[in-house]
């Protein structure tokens, strides 16, 4: 007999987490017609929604372990990049058919990475249509500490975390633009298909950053969105962004062979979640420190500057902020669902 929409539900998504008197944020979890959140004295709840659509977020066959750890990754992402702890989520599926082999897999890679974040699955909903998966997250942080995109000040330090491009060169490899070696293929396709959020480097952050964003449509397209919400500009040291960790091996091995391509994925590559953000030069050793602590590469690429009357621009610059010339082939434009 095949599985109803209910049985379902109760087979995969009762996250134990959810059950009472498991979570201190979750009064109540899925089964009622809402959740009851409580954060923590003195915080707020932070909000955000992603949606995954298969075909322009990822490719229908993907394995489900992988969509599952992804769709809940983008999400806890932007908890991240706000300072946010996570508390509970909800998931709005729609599914084809009932393939049991293929939503075990789906929950198993999104529940393991809840767990892994303590986020509650509190509730959802589940209908029959093309593959999609939405997820909206709930956080918690003190209002005070949040770390706004309308924050940056001209004299701030710009910074990345982790290392970029990778995804957008398996997506490249995938779509067969261009050939990988194997191994290059299988790390850049885990950075694709498994993004890490950035959870613990957002609320380290909590403090000492003043914006910060994640870095999901492109490194120039979201920076783009922290410059207009700011009203400064930017100076991105390109020398310094590509000596930096923020371009790993495979990067890097690309861009002796394929230079275009290789500043496309860095510059613009998309599906990086790793954070950019912009803090005071006097938080500079406070933030070695908490790179170390974290085992995590944080790279100064840049700074904020006044805008002037050219707006709310980032100049690419060479080591002596004179303009840095791209070589000719590189696309700098950010995804966007209907450019
Ligand atoms: N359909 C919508 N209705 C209301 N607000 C939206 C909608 N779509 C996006 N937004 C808001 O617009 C802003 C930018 O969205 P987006 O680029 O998707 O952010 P992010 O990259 O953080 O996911 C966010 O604050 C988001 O909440
Ligand atoms: C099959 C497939 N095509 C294209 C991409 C690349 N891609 C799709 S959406 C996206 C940007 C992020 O998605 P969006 O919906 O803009 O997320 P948000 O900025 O709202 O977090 C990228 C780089 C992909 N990951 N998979
Ligand atoms: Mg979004």
């Amino acid at each position: 007999m095949a599985l109803g929409e209910f049985d379902l539900i109760r087979r995969y998504f009762q996250h134990p987490l959810a059950q009472p008197g498991v979570h201190a944020g979750v009064r109540l979890g899925n089964g009622d017609d809402c959740a009851l959140l409580q954060p923590g004295p003195g915080q707020v709840l932070a909000v955000s929604t992603d949606m995954l659509v298969a075909g322009r977020h990822f490719f229908p066959d993907v394995a489900p372990r992988a969509l599952g750890h992804k769709a809940l990754a983008v999400n806890l992402s932007d908890l991240a990049a706000m300072g946010a702890r996570p508390l509970a989520f909800v998931l709005a599926l729609a599914l084809p058919q009932i393939d049991e082999p293929w939503v075990q897999e789906f929950a198993a890679g999104l529940l393991a990475l809840a767990d892994a974040h303590g986020c509650a699955l509190v509730g959802g909903d589940t209908c029959a249509g093309p593959l999609n998966v939405c997820i909206t997250v709930f956080g918690e942080l003190p209002p005070a500490l949040a770390l706004r995109r309308d924050a940056a000040l001209a004299g701030d330090d710009l910074y990345v975390s982790g290392s970029l491009g990778q995804a957008r060169l398996a997506l490249e490899a995938l779509r067969g633009r261009w050939r990988l070696p194997e191994a290059a293929l299988v790390r850049c396709r885990q950075r694709l298909e498994r993004p890490e959020p950035r959870l613990a480097l957002g609320q380290g952050l909590r403090g000492l950053a003043h914006a910060a964003i994640d870095l999901s449509d492109g490194l120039l397209a979201d920076l783009g969105h922290v410059l207009r919400a700011s009203g400064v500009a930017a100076q991105l040291d390109v020398p310094a962004l590509l000596a930096s960790p923020a371009v790993g091996p495979d990067v890097r091995a690309l861009a002796l062979v394929q230079p275009a391509l290789a500043l496309t994925c860095v510059l613009a590559g998309g599906d990086d979640y790793e954070l950019l953000y912009t803090a005071p030069v006097a938080a500079r050793s406070a933030l070695e420190r908490l790179g170390r602590e974290l085992g995590l590469e944080l790279s100064r690429i840049g700074r904020i500057v006044a805008a002037t009357d050219a707006g709310p621009q980032c100049s690419l610059v060479d080591e002596r902020l004179q303009p840095y010339a791209l070589p000719p082939g590189v696309e700098l434009k950010g995804f966007d669902h209907f450019a």
